[in-house]
């Protein structure tokens, strides 16, 4: 079976991966299947496609693979677009998606309904050695719920309820999600590279 390092220590997105690619015939890999814990990879980019960027071109560099790095994370318009980038970090660098997911809401707390609009982005990065890194982008829409609902996913799933749906998305199956994530729309762009591997 094909293997593919994925340069994430993340385990709710390996989660969503292993799923997305069981299509494929695609077996694999993150950073957390390394015996020897791997360094952190300092996210000094100010935009997802420089973060994705990074990851996956330190990771390929340091071994000599092809390797999809994913930066992702929640738009709220209210906000101005946090917490954007800073989505893993934004109640402090130990990255706690329940504190993360408090701070969303309060910052919230007295906006309308019709003004939670936001939407999940996630960019993925395809570094290869000797040949220019690929980018794909892909979003979903939605809104912030008052409260958490729903057991599934990771992250801000709980608070986001997406366009069209009356589940939250922590209250859709696993397949559920990935038929309709930023995650599954940024692959889709990356079928062709994928299928002729
Ligand atoms: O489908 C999702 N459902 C809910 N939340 C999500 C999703 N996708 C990204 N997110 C949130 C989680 C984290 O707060 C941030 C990603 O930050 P991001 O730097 O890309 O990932 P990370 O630091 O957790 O792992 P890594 O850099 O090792 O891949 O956005
Ligand atoms: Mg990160």
């Amino acid at each position: 079976m094909k293997k593919l390092l994925i340069a994430t220590k993340n385990k709710g997105k390996v989660n969503d991966f292993n799923q997305l690619f069981s299509k494929y015939g695609i077996e694999i890999l993150s950073l957390l299947d390394f015996k020897e814990e791997v360094e952190d990879i300092e996210e000094t980019g100010t935009t997802f496609f420089e973060n994705a960027r990074i990851k996956a071109e330190t990771v390929m560099k340091k071994y000599h693979l092809p390797v999809l790095a994913d930066d992702s994370g929640l738009v709220v318009d209210a906000l101005n677009g946090e917490p954007g980038v800073f989505s893993a970090r934004y109640a402090g660098e130990e990255k706690n998606d329940l504190a993360n997911v408090h701070k969303v809401l309060q910052r919230l707390q007295g906006v309308p309904k019709k003004d939670r609009t936001a939407r999940f982005v996630c960019v993925l990065a395809v570094a290869q050695p000797n040949q220019p890194t690929m980018y794909n982008k892909g979003t979903c829409e939605g809104e912030i719920l008052e409260v958490p609902r729903g057991e599934n996913g990771f992250g801000y799933d709980p608070i986001f309820l997406p366009r069209g749906f009356k589940r939250s998305m922590a209250e859709l199956s696993l397949v559920e999600k990935n038929e309709i994530s930023h995650r599954k729309f940024a692959m889709d762009q990356l079928e062709q590279w994928l299928t002729s591997k």
